[in-house]
């Protein structure tokens, strides 16, 4: 039987950094020291079930860069967890707090499970030991990690709790994302569909004025793929305005398809009822909306694509047939470096994961300096200031596209290695 090498996402990755580091004529000492992971984590820990047995599950946690500040990313739970896709995407965040140009390093996590095969109480003393087994390289200074897919509020108030517990006294700076209640910030839980919005108006303006986009009184239709954190946030922000009509959404069971637009209310009230659950939109059984299936969704006839589900959504099998003329990315690696090519060859327009989803840790990071002088800003203010971070680093990355003549994804890598590099000479650890 013929063998199938299985792609590694971390190798993806690299090579987008490498033509990033080609065009900037980055030393290659400076970049073996910037593509390796500081630290991996591989954590195998018991967990008593409901039944009384015990199962072993396996945890990550991955540092990938601290050049310019501790470590910060989320933890995802999900079956196919694997080290390699922690280490792509903890390699994705330092890349992210460097094109924001917030004072972190990148580190992500991940457990491989299931969260809706558990109970709540398993969930629970999951959640709880997998962050103690972690406590040896994490701390508010350190190490501060945040929700990712399947992961929430409860799970980061599980996780402060727990740490917070093992040391002695309550440590909000430990974690990002949690509720209101216990130290969490306003509007952090919709920083990162709301900075992507932001991504998709900066885009839209920019290639009008490019002359690349046409459209002047129509709204601009929209598609989104995922209903989670990401999409549903992204989803309630664009039908808050008129200026946008979006015409599908999807999640893990299917989409649905509405040609007039879905209604800010209608958003809302399906937030409302796959709240908490697997986010099965078609469980909800919708009238006037027709079904479609993820595949069908990116390849709609829209103007603009974002997906804000999983890696790798987008390759080579379906480049080909996408038709938006922007893709704004949501999720973190939603489009294979194949994909990647094809698209720009198709002259697609593509703001990249790690500028387009920057304002999750942009509002963490806001949450993370509240807790640590334990005084809290208003939302207003809070919107303002992601809103301005999120302008100036597409405009920033935009500028860079032009004086080097290349891709959205290739000038945010610039920029970002542009940062970490001179703060690694700066410290010195480069000779
Ligand atoms: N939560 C956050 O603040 C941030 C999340 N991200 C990234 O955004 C993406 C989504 O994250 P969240 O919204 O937080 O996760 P989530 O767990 O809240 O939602 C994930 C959504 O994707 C859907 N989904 C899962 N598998 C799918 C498939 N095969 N096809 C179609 N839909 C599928 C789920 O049904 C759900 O609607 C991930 O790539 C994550 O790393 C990036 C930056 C920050
Ligand atoms: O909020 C954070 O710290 C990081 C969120 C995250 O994991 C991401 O941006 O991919």
């Amino acid at each position: 039987m013929e063998e199938t090498k299985k792609v590694s996402l971390y190798d993806n990755a690299v090579k987008q950094f490498d033509r990033a580091a080609r065009i900037m004529e980055l030393d290659r000492n400076l970049r073996e020291v910037l593509i390796k992971p500081k630290r991996e984590l591989t954590v195998n820990f018991p967990v008593r079930m409901d039944d009384g047995s015990i199962k072993v599950f396996t945890g990550y946690r991955v540092q990938h860069n601290v050049s310019r500040g501790p470590a910060k990313g989320g933890i995802r739970y999900h079956p196919n967890v694997t080290l390699d896709e922690v280490k792509a995407l903890a390699f994705w965040m330092t890349w992210k707090s460097a094109v924001v140009d917030i004072p972190y390093g990148g580190a992500k996590g991940g457990v491989t499970v299931n969260p809706f095969k558990l109970s709540d109480s398993e969930l629970e003393r999951l959640s709880r030991r997998f962050f103690s087994e972690i406590q040896i390289i994490i701390g508010e200074e350190k190490d501060i990690p945040a929700p990712d897919v399947n992961t929430d509020g409860q799970i980061m108030a599980w996780w402060m709790d727990t740490y917070s517990m093992n040391i002695g006294h309550t440590t909000l700076g430990i974690v990002t994302g949690k509720p209101l209640e216990i130290g969490g910030s306003e509007g952090r839980t919709e920083a990162t569909g709301r900075g992507v919005n932001i991504c998709i108006e900066e885009a839209v303006k920019y290639l009008r004025d490019k002359g690349k986009l046409n459209k002047k009184d129509e709204a601009i239709t929209v598609a989104i793929q995922g209903f989670g954190n990401v999409g549903s946030y992204l989803a309630l922000t664009l039908t808050e305005e008129t200026k946008y009509r979006l015409v599908a959404i999807s999640d893990y069971s299917g989409g649905f398809y509405k040609e007039s637009g879905f209604t800010a209310e209608e958003i809302r009230s399906l937030m409302d009822r796959t709240k908490g659950r697997k986010a099965l939109l078609l469980d909800v059984n919708e009238e006037g909306y027709k079904e479609i299936t993820n595949e069908e969704l990116l390849k709609l006839d829209v103007d603009v694509l974002a997906p804000c589900a999983l890696e790798n959504a987008v390759n080579e099998d379906n480049a080909e047939e996408i038709r938006a003329k922007l893709i704004v990315e949501g999720a973190n690696g939603p489009l294979t470096p194949e994909a990647d090519e094809i698209l720009l060859s198709k002259n697609v327009f593509i703001v990249p994961d790690f500028l387009a989803n920057a304002g999750g840790v942009t509002v963490s990071y806001f949450e993370w300096v509240q807790g640590l002088q334990w005084n809290f800003w208003e939302l207003e203010d809070i919107r303002k200031a992601l809103h301005k971070k999120m302008k100036n680093a597409f405009c920033d990355v935009a500028q860079t596209m032009g004086k080097y003549e290349v891709d959205m994804r290739t000038a945010a890598y610039v920029r970002a290695i542009e940062r970490v590099a001179n703060a690694t000479k700066l410290r010195g650890i480069y000779p």
